[in-house]
This record gives structure tokens, sequence and C-alpha cells, in this order.
């Protein structure tokens, strides 16, 4: 459903970091609420009470837009109308207090249950456990308010799965109280089956989605969904502290808006990681500044291996990028073969062969930030080239960019059991070393496969710090970045970003910002750089409060970008308007 713009409006970006907490650390949370005292049952009322409200409020911002669209207004008012599944834990006790509250405010309210014996069974089987007796509570107080409810089991529609959908289900709002924080699996029996249901109900009817704490079928402390099965919220409200399922991976793109509700203060518990949103603003260059005050980035990559086209164009788009951060002076150490495109491309590069290894290893010397990996290749040549330039960079102190091949033969020499890792990791204790691999890099760096990666991407990046050392960014949508031992996620980004040659962007914008002495610590360093990326990514699709008029290169005519078509060169542009306008 189209959210009204005071929907959007009151959940759009801040620019304060927002902690995110995983399941475990909300349970904590919880358990220590109640160990001062206060009453598990009367927290879950506060919950819905609450989560009731918002629901009123939100329905009646979404019918005055309606009304305000539509040519002839019917005057006519009915009753809104909700229709609320629940599932057997607290996130279902949290559901069947809600339609509790709605109905007290003369909304004609619908439980559907999933997972639950009926009425008498219930009492029997679930007396005994005590973690659910809250959910027993809610649903018993619901009860003697004579709130309408059925079972899903008992309905037609699960029995034919192909049935259309039992006009019975038509509500104003749907509202998904099936799984909370205690998900952790994939959705079992009727649950698998209700969760299908929910969303073609919910679309065919075009009723508004809310999702009780997070979208059930979403795990709260990875963002994972199991075979693609979750409920797709257009508002999620999140309990007690925002959850970090709910910002990577599958997260936002389950979860619409998200709105908080904080119910209970909290302070000692460390988050999980950091959502980031905005960039950190950015100090205006001095006036008596030249080239050598802004940095030298050397970028080692774009090769040819022999009988291949190459890949010199992974070397153009960082140097591009880097250069559009802002740094003063930039290298490339590429293939020969490409020394002409990259200076019809960008003509401020300078070049050298990435051949010349005495060459190159002398302007390892004079460069501040090296950028290597990007089209570096992985053959045994290239081996040769990554370890000796690595080791060039290492002894000569500077501050490090490593991706993609870069990652590739990392990944080789720690199979090999190399000294070299050994040293990086300690090298890394006390210089700027930067990797930024996706799930496959990752995966070959970790040794594992990319499902074990992509299933619990916060445990993956630490793995990747503890035996390589450094700082990490693990690319995907919602990037983790893992900058000394703390972990945050980009709020910011977009899907027309999942492009080739975007890796290569990202690493030229970290070595250009990195480059940058004038700017403080706050300002030049990795997250400030993923975020920039993003940023200049949602500027270039009108996603961002960062919006501005993009122009053809060519033709000068003003351009529509969306998210289907964007390409990595687009970013260079867009990357140096979000630098100015942190600049401002
Ligand atoms: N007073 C309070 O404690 C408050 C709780 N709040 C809300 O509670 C949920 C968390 O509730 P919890 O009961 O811990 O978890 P869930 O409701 O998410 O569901 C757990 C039950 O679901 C079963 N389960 C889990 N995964 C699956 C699956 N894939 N298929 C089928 N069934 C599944 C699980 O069964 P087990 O077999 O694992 O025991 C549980 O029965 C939280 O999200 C809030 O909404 C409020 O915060 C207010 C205060
Ligand atoms: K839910």
């Amino acid at each position: 459903m189209q959210l009204p713009m005071q929907i959007t409006a009151q959940c759009s970006r801040s620019s304060l970091p927002i902690a995110l907490y995983n399941s475990k650390q909300v349970y904590a949370i919880e358990q220590a609420w109640f160990a001062q005292g206060y009453d598990s049952f009367g927290l879950m009322q506060q919950a819905a009470w609450q989560m009731a409200q918002r629901i009123i409020l939100l329905y009646q911002q979404v019918k005055t837009q309606a009304k305000s669209k539509a040519k002839h207004h019917n005057h006519k008012v009915s009753q809104p109308s909700a229709c609320v599944w629940v599932g057997q834990g607290n996130n279902g006790g949290d559901g069947w207090l809600i339609a509790h509250y709605l109905q007290q405010a003369g909304w004609q309210v619908q439980v559907i249950t999933v997972g639950i014996e009926n009425d008498n069974q219930t009492n029997d089987s679930q007396n005994s456990k005590s973690a659910i007796s809250d959910a027993l509570k809610a649903q018993r107080m619901a009860l003697d308010m004579s709130c309408p409810h059925q079972r899903f089991e008992d309905m037609h529609q699960y029995q034919n799965k192909n049935a259309r959908l039992d006009i019975a289900l038509q509500a104003d709002v749907y509202i998904d109280a099936l799984f909370g924080i205690g998900l952790d699996r994939a959705p079992a029996n009727s649950y698998k089956q209700a969760i299908v249901s929910f969303n073609s109900a919910a679309q065919q009817i075009g009723a508004l989605v809310v999702a009780v704490d997070i979208p059930s079928g979403l795990v709260a402390s990875t963002g994972q969904v199991f075979e693609g099965l979750a409920i797709q919220a257009d508002i999620t409200l999140c309990l007690i502290a925002r959850k970090f399922g709910l910002h990577t991976k599958d997260g936002m793109g389950f979860s619409g808006k998200v709105i908080d509700i904080p119910l209970i203060p909290f302070a000692s518990i460390e988050p999980a990681a950091i959502l980031l949103k905005d960039g950190q603003h950015l100090t205006p260059r001095c006036q008596n500044s030249y080239k050598g005050s802004y940095g030298h980035v050397l970028v080692v990559g774009g090769n040819r291996i022999d009988g291949s086209q190459g890949m010199g164009g992974a070397a153009i788009l960082t140097s591009s990028s880097a250069m559009a951060t802002g740094a003063g002076k930039i290298t490339v150490a590429c293939h020969q073969a490409f020394h002409g495109a990259l200076l019809s491309s960008l003509p401020d590069a300078m070049t050298i062969d990435l051949h010349e290894q005495e060459s190159v290893e002398h302007l390892i010397k004079s460069a501040s930030v090296v950028a290597i990996g990007m089209g570096l290749g992985r053959d045994e040549k290239a081996k040769i080239l990554f370890t000796r330039y690595l080791k060039a960079a290492i002894a000569h102190n500077k501050t490090l960019i490593i991706d993609a091949d870069g990652l590739y033969h990392l990944a080789a020499l720690q199979r090999d059991k190399n000294e070299l890792i050994t040293q990086l990791r300690e090298y890394s204790k006390t210089h700027n070393v930067c990797l930024t691999p996706h799930s496959g890099e990752a995966a070959k760096l970790l040794d594992k496969k990319i499902s074990a990666i992509e299933n619990d991407r916060s445990s993956a990046i630490h793995q990747c710090a503890n035996i390589y050392g450094g700082n990490w960014v693990l690319k995907g949508a919602g990037s983790l970045i893992l900058a000394q031992g703390q972990l945050y996620v980009c709020g910011a980004g977009n899907a027309g970003m999942a492009t080739a040659g975007m890796g290569d962007i990202l690493s030229g914008v970290v070595a250009g910002l990195l480059a940058q002495q004038d700017l403080n610590d706050e300002q030049n360093n990795l997250c400030q750089a993923v975020v920039i990326h993003a940023l200049a990514g949602d500027m270039l699709v009108r996603q961002s409060s960062y919006d501005a008029t993009t122009y053809d290169r060519i033709s000068g005519n003003q351009l529509l970008i969306g998210q289907r078509g964007l390409q990595a060169q687009d970013m260079p542009a867009a990357i140096r308007h979000i630098m100015q306008k942190l600049t401002c």
C-alpha cells in the first residue's frame, strides 16, 4: 500500500545513529525490567495499548489521504475494521490485546489464530507452559469480551490452497502478530500457509499491513527470511528496542516503515550494532592548500591476463570515485593496455605499468593510500604481484584498501598458512587496513558456503576480522561495517546499486576519503565512506534527502534515473554532490 506523506515523514531519516539489538539482547532487556519488579503481563498490556493507539492514528492518516484523492467524497462514516493474525507466542499475545483494545475503541475486529488449539485444549495444554502464560492471559481477556475469532486451520482457504479469499477476511487493516523475536527457524506447518494467505489476502483487498514488533518470518537477529516467506508489512511497530534484522539483508524489503514503541527505559546493554543513516559534516578546505594537502591514492589493479579482454574498467571506476571524493592526486598501476582508456576517461590520473614491479614499489613508498585488488586478476602472476605489493605497503606503513581479486589472493594465502596473513593482522593493529568483500568473497575468505555467510552476516564479518585483522565492510543490502571492533549497519543505499562496478566505486570512495588528512577522524573513516557511497546511490534514484537533478554526461539533458539501469559510472558525479552537501 502507498503510505501517505505524514507517515513517511514521521519515519524519515534522522541523522542520529540508532542502536540495534538482537533477540537475545531484547530478551535480556525485558528480564532486567521484570527483575526490577515490573509485571510481564503489564508490559504486554502497555505494548498492545500503545500499538492500538498508533494503529488508530495511522489508519486515520491513510483514510484522510484516500478521501482527499477521491473525486466524490463518501460522507458515510463506517466502522474501521482489523483482521488480527495471532500465533502461539507472546507476539500473538500482543495481537490478542490489540484486537481487544481496537474492539473497545469501536473497531470491528476479527482474530485469526494460527497454531493454537481450540479454546478448551488451549487451556489444558498451555497452562503448564509458563513462557506463554502472558499470551494465554491476553487471549482470555479478548475472549471474555467476545472477540470474534477463528482458527486458520479450520478455514476453507487453508484446506484448499487455491480457493479464493473468504469474504469474511475483508478488513481495512491487517495486523501480523504471528511471530516476534522468538522465530528462529523456517515457519512450520500451518504457519507457512498462513503467511502466504495473509500476504495474498492483504494485497488483494488493499489493506494497510501493520507488523507487530517484526514482520513474521523475518529473523530479528540476522535479517534472514526462510524460503523468501515473511509478512510483507507497510509499517512495523518495533517494541522496546530497534531490531538488527530490520535493517540488513531481507529486513528492509519486508518491514516497510519502522516506528519505534520504546515502552521501557534501558541503558546498560551494549547494542549489537549502530545504524548509520547520514554522513558526518565535512570541514571546508583551507584556502591556502595544494594537491599535496589532500593525499595521493595509488590504485593497483586493472590487469589483463593473457588471452582475455582484461579488467581495466575496475581500476578506472575506483580512481574516478577516489577523485570525486576529493583525493589530491591519483596514480593507477594497471596493465599498459588500459593506459589510453584510463587517460581519456580520467585525464587527471597518472598511470604506471602494473607489471613494472620496482617502479610500482617505488610509488607505493610515496603514496598516502594504496587500494589494491580491483581487476588485478587471479592467476599465478597476479598472485605474485599482490604478495609483493602488499608486503611493500606494509613495509612503508601505508593505509590499505583491499578488495576484489586482492581478497581472493588473501584467502589463498590463508589456506596456505602464509606468514603474510599474520603480518597483516599485526599490522592492522596499528595501521588502517580496510577490506571490503561481498558475501561471495567473504565465503572464500572464511572457506565457507555463501549461504552460511548470508544466514549470519554479523558473525561472518566478526570472523573475517578475527582471522585477518583490520576494518571490514560486508557489502549487500544493509551493508555491515566493522570498524575498531564496533559493528555498524549502513541504513542508506538501494537495490539499483546491485550492479557490476559498484564495489570498485566503493573502494575508490574509501581510498579518496582516507587520503584527505585535512579531515578529522570522525570525517574520514570507513563508515563515512560507506554512507557517502550509499547516499550517492540513493540520490541518483531520488531516494534521499540529498536529491539533485542529474544530467546526461554528453547531451546535458536532465535525466530521471531509477533503480533499474543505474550504472557504476553514474556514481562519481553523485559522490561529488554528496561531498559538497556534507560540506555545506
Ligand atoms: N511480556 C513480554 O514478554 C512481552 C513480549 N512482547 C512480545 O513478545 C514477543 C516475543 O515473544 P515469544 O513468545 O518469546 O516469541 P514469539 O511470539 O515470536 O514466538 C515464539 C513461539 O513461536 C514458536 N516458534 C518459533 N519459531 C517457529 C517456527 N518456525 N514455526 C513454528 N513455531 C515457531 C515457538 O515455539 P518453540 O517450539 O520454539 O518453543 C514459540 O512458541 C516479542 O516479539 C513481542 O512481540 C512484547 O514485547 C511485550 C512484552
Ligand atoms: K509479527
